[in-house]
């Protein structure tokens, strides 16, 4: 095969949420998936090339995920991007290195950062020129959350929410899970109609101490130098970590004894994205904050890793590597 092109996708971790900010608040953090590719000049005239796709994976997760092309998150998300734009397919034979430092499943956003490389590929694949912000909008028809993929994306912290589209902004894009989740509301909302009365009084209240906190944390994020007492405060929440808190032991305690009070250096602390994974925000004392939260998980018989990240500003990139 001749070769013709090398490229380079890299695309960072983020935690989500970041206390009070459920689904809107998201940090990027330098732990990175990378994507090295090589894309050769097509031998022949095929509809598409996918068969001459050629995936390889290492790092988090690589005795399970899948390395068909149709089927790995990556690939599929590229393969949909493609479809949207009328292509059918990988318009060249390649091969795609995948290497994978971000756990999986633990609240780092594993998931966005493999949709945000998977739209990026495709971009490039169909030589399709989509802007970043047009980039976001075929992520968020497939990660739902925009959370973790605007983070992934952009860098730096950021806010989002869901747009609805008109017809006019959607052009392309397809929503091939519209029927299921359609279907999935009106199976829960009938179960529900008992509890709407209680459950209505409950969730206001929780959502007004997140809206004021989420108000107050990002004005104390932009501070310099930081207050860490405020943005410690301003990190409560009501709205998820009260349910996730039985799923996750320690994650009480933590929440309620490591302070800045107590851990100098430390801003505030908090469950990343749907956890287990703990966000803790430093400026500094990195090791005696970890060992705080260390010692509280290893009283329930918890082992944990400890990652030292920067905030990013950074978000995901492609560059041609000769
Ligand atoms: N690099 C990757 N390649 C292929 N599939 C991936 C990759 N990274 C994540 N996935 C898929 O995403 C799933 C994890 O997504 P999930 O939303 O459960 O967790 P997360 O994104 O790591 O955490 P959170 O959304 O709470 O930050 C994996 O089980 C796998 O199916
Ligand atoms: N905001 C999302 C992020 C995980 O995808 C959640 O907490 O479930």
């Amino acid at each position: 095969m001749t070769y013709s092109r090398k490229l380079q996708i890299t695309v960072p971790c983020s935690s989500s949420n970041i206390g009070p900010g459920f689904d809107v608040l998201g940090v990027t953090l330098s732990l990175y998936l990378t994507l090295d590719i090589s894309i050769f000049e097509p031998a022949s005239d095929k509809k598409n090339y996918n068969d001459e796709v050629v995936l390889a994976y290492s790092g988090e997760g690589k005795d399970g995920v899948p390395l068909s092309v149709e089927k790995n998150l990556i690939t599929k998300t590229a393969l949909y991007v493609l479809a949207c734009n009328n292509i059918s397919g990988f318009t060249a034979p390649m091969t795609i290195n995948v290497n994978n430092p971000i756990p999986m499943g633990r609240g780092l956003g594993s998931s966005g950062a493999a949709v945000v490389a998977g739209v990026m590929l495709g971009n490039v694949s169909g030589h399709l020129g989509l802007t970043k912000d047009r980039m976001l909008d075929y992520c968020l028809m497939i990660e739902h959350h925009p959370d973790n993929v605007t983070a992934a994306l952009m860098g730096g912290f950021v806010a989002s929410y869901l747009r609805g589209l008109n017809t006019d902004d959607a052009g392309e894009l397809k929503d091939e899970k519209n029927d299921a989740i359609n279907k999935f509301s009106t199976q829960i909302n009938y179960a529900e109609l008992n509890l709407t009365l209680v459950y209505f009084q409950l969730i206001d209240h929780c959502k007004v101490f997140n809206l004021q906190r989420l108000a107050v944390l990002i004005m104390a994020l932009s501070q310099s130098p930081p207050d860490a007492d405020l943005i410690c405060q301003a990190m409560q929440d009501k709205v998820h970590q009260p349910y996730r808190k039985q799923l996750i032991p320690g994650l009480s305690e933590i929440i309620t004894n490591v302070k800045p009070t107590t851990y100098p250096g430390l801003l505030g602390i908090c469950l990343s994205g749907a956890g287990p994974t703990i966000l803790a925000l430093a400026t500094h004392n990195f090791d005696s904050i970890s060992k705080a939260v260390i010692d509280m998980f290893a009283k329930k018989n918890i082992e944990t890793v400890v990652k030292v990240l920067d905030v990013v500003e950074g978000g995901a990139q492609i560059v041609e590597t000769y």
